[in-house]
C-alpha cells in the first residue's frame, strides 16, 4: 500500500536524518517504526503525509507517487495521532472529532453523529462530548487524537509516539483499544515508537531504525525476536529476548498430564493409597473448574484446606510464555491449562512446557508455516 523507495531527507543544516530507506507498508496491518533518539522515525513517518519533503526517493501509495497528488488530499487520507493528542482546546470534544468531516464539507448535524459513533469505538464516555480537552485525562486525551484521525474514515493512520505520554497501565489499555480498532478497521497503520514492547505488542511488522537514518531490520515481531539481524538490533531488544519469544509460541500441542486432576467428592483414601503421594494432586469442582492443590499425604477432603491454585493457563489462546509464567508461580511448580469455559485440561509442569519450547523450535528450524499462524493468533496476549 505505502511504498517507500530509497528515500533519503538531509535538512537544511545538512543533518542526515533518513538514508536511502526502503520499505514496503502492507494494507490492513501495523506497522512500527523503531529506534533509538534521532534515528529518522518521526521524519519517515512525516515524508509519508508531505509534512516533509524528501530530499531524494519516492513515496507511492497505491502505486501513485505522493508528490503528485494535491497535499490537502493526500492528508485527508491519512489519520494523523500525535503524543498528547494535540487537540484544539478551545473546542468541545465532539467537535475536535468532528474537525475532518467538517473541512470535508459534512453539515454539522452529520459530522456531530460520527463523532458520537466514534467515542463509542474508541472506548469514550458519551457524556464526555460536551466537555474541553483539559477536562479529560491524558489517555481520554489519547482516545479522541485516534477518534479524530479516524473520523473520516482514512484508508492510512500515522501515529507518531501516540501513547508516550501517558502511564504504562493506560497505556496498555490504549494499545489493546488500538488493536481491537484495527481488528474492526483493517486499517494501514504506520507506528512510531522508541518503546520496542510496545513495537512487539501492536506491531505485525516492525522496521528497526539506527542512528543515521538507516533500516537495520524489518520483520515480524516473532522473527525479530528470534533471528535479530545483527548484535544492535540483538542489544535493542533487551536482556528477555528468549523469553519474550515464548508469546509467539502457541500452548495448542502442550503434553498435559491429565493422570493427577481428581474432582471433589472422589474416594481420596483410595487415590491416596494408589497415587504417588509425595507430588500433589489439583481437585477440582464436580463441573472442573479449578479449586486448589492437594498433599495427599496429609489433606483431610476439607475444600478450605487447599493450597490455592493462582491464575491456570488457557490452551490455545494463552502463549508458552503464559504457562511457563503460571508454572514458575504455581507452589508445586505445575501450571493449571483450562479450556475457553475454565474447565481443568491437565497440568504441566516446567519440564513439560521447556520440552514443548524446544520442540516449537525445531519446527520453526524447519520452517513449519503453522508458526507463523500461532503468532498472529497469540497476538492479542503477547
Ligand atoms: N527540521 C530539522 N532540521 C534539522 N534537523 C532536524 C530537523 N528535524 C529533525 N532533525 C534531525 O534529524 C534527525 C532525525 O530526527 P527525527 O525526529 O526524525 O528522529 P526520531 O527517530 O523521530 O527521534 P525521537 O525518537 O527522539 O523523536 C535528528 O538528528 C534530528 O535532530
Amino acid at each position: 500500500m505505502i511504498a517507500i523507495e530509497d528515500v533519503s531527507k538531509r535538512y537544511a543544516d545538512g543533518t542526515v536524518a533518513v538514508d536511502r530507506l526502503s520499505l514496503q507498508i502492507p494494507n490492513h496491518s501495523i506497522t512500527v517504526l523503531v529506534g533509538p533518539s534521532g534515528c529518522g522515525k518521526t521524519t519517515t513517518l512525516r515524508m509519508i503525509n508531505r509534512m516533509v519533503e524528501p530530499s531524494s526517493g519516492t513515496i507511492r501509495v497505491n502505486g501513485e507517487d505522493i508528490l503528485r497528488q494535491p497535499v490537502n488530499a493526500l492528508r485527508r487520507s491519512m489519520g494523523y495521532v500525535i503524543q498528547n493528542a494535540g487537540l484544539f482546546q478551545h473546542r468541545t470534544i465532539l467537535d475536535n472529532i468532528a474537525t475532518v468531516p467538517r473541512l470535508l464539507g459534512w453539515s454539522k448535524h452529520r459530522a456531530r453523529a460520527r463523532a458520537a459513533e466514534l467515542m463509542e469505538r474508541v472506548g469514550l464516555d458519551p457524556a464526555m462530548a460536551r466537555r474541553y480537552p483539559y477536562q479529560l485525562s491524558g489517555g481520554q486525551q489519547q482516545r479522541v487524537g485516534v477518534a479524530r484521525a479516524l473520523a473520516s474514515d482514512p484508508p492510512i493512520l500515522l501515529m507518531d509516539e501516540p501513547f508516550s505520554a501517558v502511564d504504562p497501565v493506560v497505556r496498555r489499555g490504549l494499545q489493546e483499544e488500538l488493536l481491537r480498532i484495527q481488528g474492526e478497521l483493517g486499517k494501514a497503520i504506520v507506528f512510531v515508537t522508541h518503546d520496542m514492547d510496545e513495537a512487539i505488542t501492536i506491531g505485525d511488522r516492525i522496521a528497526v531504525m539506527r542512528t543515521g537514518g538507516t533500516l537495520a531490520q524489518f520483520a515480524s515481531p516473532d522473527e525479530l525476536l528470534s533471528s535479530p539481524a545483527d548484535p544492535f538490533v540483538e542489544e535493542f531488544l533487551g536482556a528477555d529476548r528468549g523469553i519474550r519469544g515464548l508469546s509467539f509460541l502457541s500452548t495448542r500441542d502442550l503434553e498435559l498430564d491429565r493422570s493427577r486432576v481428581f474432582p471433589v467428592g472422589s474416594d481420596w483414601q483410595e487415590i491416596a493409597g494408589r497415587e504417588d503421594a509425595t507430588s500433589p494432586v489439583m481437585v477440582t469442582e464436580a463441573g472442573g473448574k479449578p479449586l486448589g492443590w492437594a498433599d495427599l499425604a496429609t489433606w483431610d477432603g476439607d475444600v478450605k484446606a487447599l493450597e490455592p491454585y493462582g491464575q491456570g493457563f488457557e490452551v490455545g489462546r494463552d502463549s508458552l510464555r503464559v504457562a511457563l509464567d503460571r508454572a514458575v508461580l504455581s507452589p508445586t511448580g505445575q501450571a493449571v491449562a483450562v479450556d475457553g469455559a475454565g474447565t481443568v485440561l491437565g497440568l504441566a509442569d516446567q519440564a513439560t512446557i521447556a520440552a514443548a519450547i524446544r520442540a516449537a523450535r525445531q519446527r520453526r528450524a524447519a520452517d513449519a508455516p503453522d508458526l507463523s499462524e500461532d503468532a498472529s493468533e497469540l497476538k492479542a496476549t503477547r
